[in-house]
């Protein structure tokens, strides 16, 4: 077994690499969720004149979901910095993110005072930062976001971005899960 496909149980989500996933996914799609560049700087060029925010939903420190923590290899009792937010333009979110990081490797990244600037504007700037391949999913987030009763996801993608450093660097997992409501503002094909 994968150590991104946890389980077949309906609530665990399956990661699958995002090639698996090409041939059910739109052109269109497809640029979205397997783009490697900054996710925000993609948003705020898409929304044009309209305001983008970092909605800031939940941060703290807390155990890892099971199959987050297979994926950064660290144990599951283990506490980790999770951090979940809305990314929204015009006060709608178009995509919501939990990112989870072991918090030994946290040391001294001050992440905690991010607040709502965008993780990926202060993660792009790092040097060496080396991002693993991109794993999809269609499975919902499985945290509560605004609107969540009328906006689904179409589809999440992860991976984790890693910096060398000293005593191992940074190892920080984002899980990206693009709405419905981007679909609706973009005018992109249902999936
Ligand atoms: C990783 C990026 O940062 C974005 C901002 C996030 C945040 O502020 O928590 C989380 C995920 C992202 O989509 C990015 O821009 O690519």
């Amino acid at each position: 077994m994968s150590r991104h496909c946890v389980g077949t149980a309906p609530d665990l989500p399956c990661w699958r690499p995002i090639s698996a996933l090409r041939p059910a996914m739109s052109a269109p799609w497809w640029q979205w969720v397997a783009s490697t560049d900054s996710l925000t700087a993609r948003i705020v060029s898409a929304g044009g004149e309209r305001p983008f925010r970092v909605r800031l939903l939940r941060q703290g420190v807390g155990f890892p979901r099971p199959h987050e923590a297979l994926a950064l290899g660290m144990p599951a009792r283990r506490y980790a910095w999770l951090r979940e937010v809305a990314l929204c333009v015009d006060e709608t979110p178009w995509v919501v993110a939990r990112s989870v990081a072991p918090l030994k490797a946290l040391r001294g990244q001050c992440l905690e005072r991010l607040g709502e600037r965008s993780l990926g504007s202060w993660l792009f700037r790092q040097p060496d930062l080396v991002r693993s391949p991109l794993y999809a999913t269609r499975h919902a987030p499985g945290f509560a976001f605004p609107g969540d009763d009328r906006i689904s996801s179409l589809w999440g993608r992860r991976s984790v971005f890693q910096n060398g450093g000293k005593n191992g660097g940074l190892s920080l997992l984002v899980q990206e899960y693009f709405l419905s409501t981007m679909t609706d503002d973009l005018v992109l094909p249902s999936r």
